[in-house]
């Protein structure tokens, strides 16, 4: 038979079990098991480190979220809180000077009231004849020398005729039936004060404000007017001691909106009227006094307005500072705080973003270590499989045998139990090899070690190959009847494997088996006794003819 045909052939294992085992695992099983074992546990592991990479960096995130948020909360509360409080104080500053501005005019009009009272009483009194107007031109000129506010002090007839006044000459032309003043006065009858529109002197040629009142004849006719000036540089002089920005605006008005001085002072601006603006439709002219952020029609910058009307007098007071200039602290600290904010919110997400990119990084690194870890693990198992089998058979190697009947032999000398122990020599396995070649010598010795490895084993039986065409079955736990079973279902295992071997007086490959049964003797048996006691029980079994069991 050629060995091409013995080598297709199918070897059919030992149907019957030589020793009974309850549960026997084989190596290749223990791998198997083994890599899937590690195979579950590195799953779990990657998932793992997949969340615990992702809930940090989510952490890091959030933790930079919710601190920028509570920076920008925390100075938008402050520049807030900053807001409210400079306006309030720019409220308070801008009540205060209408406050003093107040009491400045209501000062100047009961000062001009008091003195026209006089007069009206002193005219009733003395009379308004040409005999009395150099008595009167004295009075005149006492009051007028009396108050510095006063621009003249003037009488005049029922016709408009100015028949006294406080300077030495009457002037050429004095006709003033035309103002405002004495038309008001003649067609209305009631005696009480009046304040003027601003106009411009006849005499001095500066503008005045004109506070006139109503003179009556015994019978209540209409016998003239008595005015007394005020000098509008009176109230300039005292708005420039309030030092304003230009932007900022004191005025003073008739109830009917109409400007009597405004500073900064402007000349176009006096006589005009804001009785058209927000400030005085809205405010002025609904409330008595107030605060309030408005514009002007004239001037639509928003200021910070108060405003009051005086008591006693048909006039308001107001006073706008401009909310750009009192706000300009706040706008700075406000500016500031944004600024700083900013650096801290760029400060927090670089170290925010560094760290995130460090944690990657590091979980980069991880898994790659556990990568090379898993794969060290897999190449530790390659490595410590191939130091312990054999390359051509795939049965444990002579090392690993030697470790493991160290092992077995303490064990039988602790237990008390015996050992068995089976060494397989292939009978004229150098005539097969010359016969046959190396490779089919080969290919005989992977089916002599498949029928092995097949064997119905215990988990602690172990089957190796000791060199060469050498064989050795470890049997712990094994007495002499079972061991010699084994041996015996060994050797009929090689001869159904039916490999033709011409150079064998069978005609087919056969083996021969040495076989040591028994208990270690301790401080005379060594594992290696062992060994040569086996090996010199097949060398009997090769003396006797081969294809034998014999026993040492
Ligand atoms: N093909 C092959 N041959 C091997 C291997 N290991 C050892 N051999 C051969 O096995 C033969 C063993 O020969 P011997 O020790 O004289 O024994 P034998 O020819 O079997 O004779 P007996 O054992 O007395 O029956 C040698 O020729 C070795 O070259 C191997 O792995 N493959």
């Amino acid at each position: 038979m050629q060995p091409s045909h013995f080598l297709s052939s199918q070897w059919k294992p030992l149907s019957s079990t030589i020793v009974k085992v309850q549960g026997c695992h084989r190596y290749s099983l223990m791998r198997k098991t083994r890599r899937s074992g590690s195979a579950r546990q590195d799953k779990p592991d990657a998932i793992l480190h997949g969340r615990h990479r992702f809930s940090l960096v989510f952490e890091l995130g959030a933790s930079a979220a919710l601190l920028i948020a509570a920076l920008i909360t925390i100075n938008g509360w402050h520049v807030w809180q900053t807001y409210h409080s400079a306006l309030a104080k720019s409220q308070t500053a801008t009540m205060n000077l209408t406050q003093a501005l107040s009491q400045h005019a209501s000062d100047t009009f009961s000062q001009a009231e008091a003195t026209l009272a006089e007069l009206a009483r002193q005219i009733d009194t003395l009379g308004a004849g040409a005999a009395q107007r150099p008595r009167l031109h004295q009075l005149f000129q006492q009051k007028a020398q009396g108050l510095k506010q006063i621009g003249a002090i003037s009488l005049f007839d029922d016709a408009g005729h100015m028949i006294v006044t406080e300077a030495d000459h009457l002037p050429a032309v004095n006709n003033y039936a035309d103002r405002d003043y004495f038309i008001y006065h003649r067609d209305h009858p009631e005696l009480t004060l009046r304040i003027g529109n601003v106009v411009r002197s006849r005499m001095t040629h500066q503008l005045i404000v004109p506070i006139s009142r109503r003179l009556n004849h015994s019978d209540g006719s209409f016998a003239g007017v008595v005015l007394e000036s005020i000098m509008l540089d009176h109230f300039r002089n005292f708005y420039t001691r309030f030092m304003i920005s230009d932007d900022s605006t004191l005025m003073m008005l008739l109830n009917n909106g109409t400007v009597l001085y405004r500073h900064p002072y402007d000349e176009k601006i006096i006589g005009t009227t804001i009785a058209g603006s927000p400030l005085y439709q809205d405010n002025i002219r609904q409330n008595h006094s107030g605060i309030v952020t408005s514009v002007l029609s004239a001037d639509p910058e928003q200021k910070v307005y108060s405003y009051t009307h005086l008591k006693q007098y048909p006039v308001i007071v107001t006073t706008g500072l401009s909310l750009d200039q009192t706000m300009s602290d706040w706008r700075q600290d406000a500016f500031n705080h944004a600024v700083m904010t900013l650096i801290f919110v760029v400060m927090i997400t670089t170290v925010c973003l560094l760290l995130m990119r460090q944690v990657r990084a590091r979980m980069r690194a991880e898994q790659e270590l556990i990568h090379a870890q898993r794969e060290l693990r897999t190449l530790n198992r390659s490595l410590e499989k191939l130091a312990r089998s054999d390359g051509l058979t795939g049965l444990y190697n002579r090392r690993h045998f030697d470790l493991a009947l160290d092992n077995e032999f303490k064990r039988a000398m602790q237990s008390r139990r015996e050992l068995g122990l089976i060494l397989l020599d292939v009978d004229y396995f150098k005539q097969f090899n010359d016969l046959y070649g190396h490779v089919a010598g080969d290919e005989c010795l992977r089916l002599i070690g498949q029928t092995l490895h097949n064997l119905p084993l215990r988990h602690r039986d172990l089957v190796a190959r000791y060199g060469g065409e050498e064989f050795i079955i470890l049997l712990p736990d094994t007495d002499r009847a079972g061991t010699l079973a084994a041996a015996q279902r060994i050797r009929q295992g090689i001869i159904q494997l039916n490999i033709p071997h011409e150079g064998s007086p069978t005609g087919i490959l056969t083996s021969s088996l040495g076989v040591f049964v028994g208990l270690p003797v301790a401080g005379q048996d060594t594992p290696t006794r062992l060994v040569v006691k086996a090996d010199s029980a097949l060398y009997q079994a090769k003396r006797q003819g081969r294809n034998q069991i014999c026993q040492a």
